[in-house]
C-alpha cells in the first residue's frame, strides 16, 4: 500500500461543507431480557457523538470492540434509530423525513459489510446481487441499460464480465468484497459506510480492498466512514480519525494529528499496540493496555477511560472532560498530553478501579 492520503484541506471539516452531521447522537438499547442484564438496565452504546463529514471525504471510526461504532454506522444508514440527537444528510434530518423522502436518502447512504459471505446471498448470481439495490430504487437504472450496467460497475471493482454469472462460492474473499462494494455502487451512492470491510481477509487482499475503496473515491468523488479496530489500515485510507471508546468519541482530528499528535490516553495506547512492523510504529515505545473495557450497562463516573488511565486521578472520577480542543485536535482529557512517557514505559495494571 501507499502512504497517507493527502490531509483534507484544514483537518477538521467546516460544518457548512459538511455532507453529514451528526449532532450528540446517542443510543440506549434498553435490556429486555439480555443475558448478564437486570430488568430495567441498559446499554449506553453510543452517547453523545458529534461529528461532520464533507463531500468525498473518508473519517475513521476506531475503538475496541463494544465501544459503539457499529450502533454508530447503522443510525448514519438508518438501520437503528438515535435514541436522542440527530443525524443530517445533505442537509436534511433524517428523523424529520416522510418514510418516501427517507427512502430517497438511503439511495445516497449504502453500507458494505465485514463479512462478504454472509451479506451475499449464496442462491444468488453477482449479477443478480449488484443489481439487487434496483428493487428497491427502480429508476436508478433503465432496465434497458441493466446488464450494460452492471458490467461497468464490475469492471469499476476490477472484476471482468465472467463473473456476472457466478455464485459467491465460486468466488475468493477479496472477490466477494468486491462484489459487495458493486452493489452498493449500483445506485451512486454519495456515502458509503464500510463497516470492517476488510477485516476477515488475509493482509495482502486487504491491501488491495483498500486501494480499491481509495480509487474509487478518487474517480467517483465517494465519501466513506470506515469503521475499523485496527489503526494500520487508517492511515492508509482516513482523511480524520474519531477514536471512541465506551460509546463516546474521545478524540479526534486529521489523520497526521492523531497518529503524530494523539494527546488522549485512550488513542495513545491504542497506538502503542500498532505492531512494530508498520512504518507509523517505529519510534514509537510499546506497551499493552491492561484491564477491561467497563460495561456499557454501567459506564464509570466523571471520564469512562479512567479504570484503565495511568494519568487519571480523583478530578477523572468526579468531572466528565468535554471533547474539545486541546493542543491543536478535540480531545476528551483533562490531562491531554503528548506525553507518552508513563504509559509508554510501563505495562498497565490488570486492574485499576
Ligand atoms: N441490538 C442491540 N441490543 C442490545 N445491545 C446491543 C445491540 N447492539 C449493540 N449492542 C451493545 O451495544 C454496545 C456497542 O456495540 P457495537 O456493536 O456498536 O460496538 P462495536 O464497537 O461495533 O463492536 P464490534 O466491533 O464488536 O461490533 C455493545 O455492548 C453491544 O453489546
Amino acid at each position: 500500500m501507499s502512504l497517507l492520503r493527502p490531509r483534507a484541506a484544514g483537518g477538521e471539516s467546516p460544518v457548512s461543507a459538511a455532507m453529514l452531521q451528526v449532532r450528540s447522537a446517542r443510543k440506549t438499547f434498553e435490556s429486555r431480557g439480555i443475558v448478564g442484564l437486570g430488568r430495567g438496565e441498559s446499554i449506553q452504546a453510543v452517547r453523545d457523538v458529534s461529528f461532520d463529514l464533507a463531500e468525498g471525504e473518508t473519517m475513521a471510526l476506531v475503538g475496541e470492540s463494544g465501544c459503539g461504532k457499529t450502533t454508530l454506522a447503522r443510525m448514519v444508514v438508518g438501520l437503528e434509530t438515535p435514541t436522542s440527537g440527530s443525524i443530517t444528510f445533505e442537509g436534511r434530518d433524517l428523523s424529520t423525513l416522510r418514510p418516501a423522502q427517507v427512502r430517497q436518502v438511503r439511495r445516497r447512504i449504502q453500507m458494505v459489510f465485514q463479512d462478504p459471505y454472509a451479506s451475499l446471498n449464496p442462491y444468488h448470481t453477482v449479477e443478480r446481487i449488484v443489481s439487487e439495490p434496483w428493487r428497491a430504487f427502480p429508476d436508478a437504472v433503465a432496465k434497458a441499460d441493466r446488464p450494460a450496467r452492471i458490467r461497468e460497475i464490475l469492471r469499476l471493482v476490477g472484476l471482468d464480465d465472467r463473473f456476472a454469472e457466478r455464485f459467491p462460492h465460486q468466488l475468493s474473499g477479496g472477490q466477494r468484497q468486491r462484489v459487495g462494494i458493486a452493489r452498493a455502487l449500483a445506485v451512486e451512492p454519495r456515502l458509503i459506510v464500510c463497516d470492517e470491510p476488510v477485516a476477515s481477509l488475509d493482509v495482502s487482499v486487504q491491501a488491495q480492498i483498500v486501494n480499491l475503496l481509495r480509487d474509487l473515491q478518487d474517480r467517483l468523488g465517494v465519501a466513506y466512514l470506515f469503521i475499523t479496530h485496527d489503526l494500520r489500515l487508517v492511515s492508509h485510507i482516513a482523511d480524520r480519525v474519531g477514536v471512541m471508546y465506551l460509546g463516546k468519541l474521545v478524540e479526534s482530528g486529521a489523520t497526521e494529528d492523531i497518529y503524530d499528535r494523539a494527546t488522549h490516553p485512550y488513542t495513545q495506547a491504542l497506538l502503542g499496540n500498532v505492531p512494530l512492523t508498520h512504518p507509523w510504529r517505529e519510534d514509537r515505545p510499546q506497551f499493552v493496555l491492561g484491564g477491561e473495557v467497563p460495561s456499557p450497562a454501567d459506564p464509570p463516573s466523571g471520564c469512562g477511560f479512567r479504570t484503565r488511565c495511568w494519568r487519571a486521578d480523583q478530578r477523572c472520577a468526579d468531572e466528565e472532560p468535554a471533547l474539545v480542543d486541546r493542543l491543536g485536535h478535540p480531545s476528551a482529557c483533562h490531562y491531554a498530553s503528548f506525553d507518552l512517557e508513563h504509559g509508554a514505559t510501563t505495562t498497565l495494571p490488570k486492574e485499576r478501579t
